[in-house]
């Protein structure tokens, strides 16, 4: 409770700093509607003892008070709605974009494989629409309150125990708070469940996945699992409502019998000749509003209760974010312009979420080299890719950026010069310009670049296939979207890795994994040429591969196993070696054989 009026003050904020003219237009107009109903009910007592006294002028003037103040609370909070709806509509684009801004917030990926985050940002990202309820809640409350506050005052100035009649409106409320309290802890239980019933429903309705889930006769196995998440959350939620529902009904029973007792009271004064007629209409007509206000308050408190849920989930996920590290005494320095040593890892291990994934690994990666990277699945490859881009920190060891830390190099300034082709890569729903421009912002939209950069890449021929050419929309967000093969969305994400032009890191994570052999052959040819390019500022090509064929004309192949480095070398090398590349080599030469 103590939360609530802190909440309430910086949504309350946020929709000034939005629009004040809003904001103004929309508490005044509430404020004016919840004063109208009770100074009704004052000008009908005049009008009433007015006319029994025959003073007709002055009841008339009532009378015509009664009907501007009762359009007055008819109309007023419909032209109110219209302010609040936008100023929630612009609230609501304001937290989307802080949403966005907090999930990228981190300079790794942490906060992202973080289980607990994701839990708490599932939440956040449904409850920030609550915003809009709660905003035309606050505002319903502005004048509610000011039209309890007048109610108060005028029961008050009849008879001092009438006071009583707003304070028996507090149990309905505390029942409220009561009920809102186990509805968030049944949200809560039910956030993890439903982020995986939410997964596993995308993984049936998703058209990459419905040939495997066809194949493997997956579906009825995912709709079984989907509807067992589905009713254990819904059976949570079901029970928590109808336990708030019953806590409601016995805090509105306690104020029912008040109401009654108060009437009861007002009519005995009036029997024994200390009240007018007047001031028994104003009671009946000012108890049966204090009735609607307590109700509509009890209505409204859901909304404003769940306010508080949004606000501390908000300040949670504002701290979870880690912040980007200290540097200490040291600047962070720029990364530089050209390599003349190399990268080098010196003792690093990799651990996600406290499980390690590479162990002490020692790796030098020569200037102007074209590295591979090869291994069996979750040998650590990916990782090592991982730590060079910066996106996890180690947990142990160092980077050196020819000989500078990479922990005190301006890690967007070193993002900026890596040119990369992600393994999962991202199948961006743009036009083909723009999906592949993305790859170095500031030459996005020129289409010599990004056909400059499709010819680098040798995957050129994937736009004339396309039917609007490089401006086709592509993917099924827009109603002319064209869905691509797995291997058309992979030349678009190798050409967006060729955009940069002059990277002193090009890493190409199995690049070749969707695409036919035909063009695998032409890409290899493709990666001499572009790594002769990138040689030119010293920069390093590094190639994640599982086809130990393919790498074999790298300067320097590393070979990853159980997250450490088993041996590295040449392809001459390593064969002579007689290690574990050979007999990887052997064991492919003769399965393709
Ligand atoms: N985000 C993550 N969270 C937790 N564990 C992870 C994560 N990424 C990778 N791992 C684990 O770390 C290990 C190394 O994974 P990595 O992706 O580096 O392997 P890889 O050699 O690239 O595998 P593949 O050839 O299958 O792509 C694996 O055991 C994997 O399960």
């Amino acid at each position: 409770m103590r939360d609530l009026p802190m909440a309430a003050i910086r949504l309350l904020g946020l929709s000034w700093r939005q629009s004040r003219s809003r904001t103004a237009t929309a508490t005044g107009l509430m404020l004016v509607s919840g004063a109208a109903m009770p100074l009704a009910a004052a000008c009908l007592r005049r009008l009433i003892d007015s006319a029994q006294l025959g003073r007709v002028t002055e009841a008339v003037v009532a009378g015509l008070l009664i009907a501007v103040l009762l359009i007055a609370a008819l109309t007023l909070a419909h032209f109110a709605h219209l302010a609040y709806f936008e100023l929630a509509e612009l609230n609501l684009l304001r937290y989307d974009e802080e949403l966005i801004n907090l999930v990228n917030g981190s300079p790794g990926l942490q906060a992202h494989e973080d289980p607990a985050h994701a839990d708490r940002f599932t939440i956040v990202e449904q409850e920030v629409q609550q915003t809009r309820n709660a905003l035309q809640a606050l505002m319903s409350l502005a004048g509610l309150a000011t039209g309890m506050t007048l109610t108060t005052v005028l029961l008050v100035a009849l008879h001092p125990l009438l006071l009583l009649l707003p304070l028996v409106s507090i149990p309905p409320l505390l029942a409220g708070r009561r009920a809102e309290q186990r509805m968030d802890r049944a949200r809560k239980a039910g956030a993890a469940p439903t982020r995986l019933a939410l997964n596993l429903f995308r993984l049936a309705t998703n058209a990459g996945s419905a040939k495997e889930l066809s194949v493997l006769r997956l579906r009825s196995e995912i709709r079984r699992r989907h509807a067992h998440l589905w009713a254990g959350t819904t059976a949570r939620l079901w029970q928590a409502h109808w336990r708030g529902a019953l806590l409601r009904a016995a805090g509105q029973l306690v104020f029912a019998a008040g109401y009654v007792a108060a009437v009861v009271l007002v009519v005995r004064e009036a029997a024994a000749g200390r009240s007018t007629v007047g001031d028994v209409a104003l009671v009946v007509m000012l108890a049966a509003q204090v009735n609607s206000q307590v109700a509509q308050v009890v209505a409204l408190a859901p909304d404003i209760q769940r306010l508080t849920g949004v606000d501390r989930r908000l300040a949670e996920l504002r701290q979870a974010i880690v912040p980007t590290p200290e540097i200490g005494r040291f600047a962070p320095a720029p990364p530089p312009q050209r390599l003349t040593r190399g990268i080098t890892l010196r003792g690093v291990s990799l651990s996600y979420q406290g499980t390690l994934a590479l162990r002490e690994v020692d790796l030098h990666l020569p200037a102007s080299a074209t590295v591979a990277i090869v291994g069996e699945n979750g040998a650590g490859k990916t990782s090592i890719i991982s730590l060079l881009c910066g996106l996890h920190p180690p947990a142990e060891g160092q980077i050196l950026i020819d000989g500078t830390p990479l922990d005190r190099i301006a890690l967007d300034a070193w993002r900026a010069r890596i040119a990369v082709g992600f393994q999962d890569f991202v199948r961006y729903e743009f036009t083909a310009h723009q999906s592949v421009g993305v790859g170095d912002l500031p030459r996005m939209d020129s289409e010599e670049a990004v056909l400059a950069a499709l010819a680098r890449a040798r995957v050129g021929d994937v736009i004339p296939q396309l039917p609007g050419g490089l401006g086709t929309r592509l993917g099924k967000s827009h109603a002319d979207g064209i869905e691509l093969s797995g291997g058309q969305w992979q030349k678009l994400a190798l050409g967006r890795a060729f955009m940069r032009e002059r990277p002193l890191l090009l890493v190409l994570d199995e690049p070749t994994s969707a695409l036919d052999p035909e063009a695998e052959h032409a890409l290899f040819e493709c990666y001499a040429a572009q790594a002769a390019r990138t040689a030119a500022d010293g920069g390093i090509t590094v190639l994640v591969s599982h086809r130990l064929s393919t790498v074999r004309v790298a300067d320097l192949i590393v070979v990853v196993s159980g997250g450490r480095i088993a041996e590295s070398g040449d392809h001459a090398t390593l064969m002579r070696k007689g290690g574990l590349y050979a007999e990887l080599y052997g064991m492919q030469a003769r399965s393709y054989r």
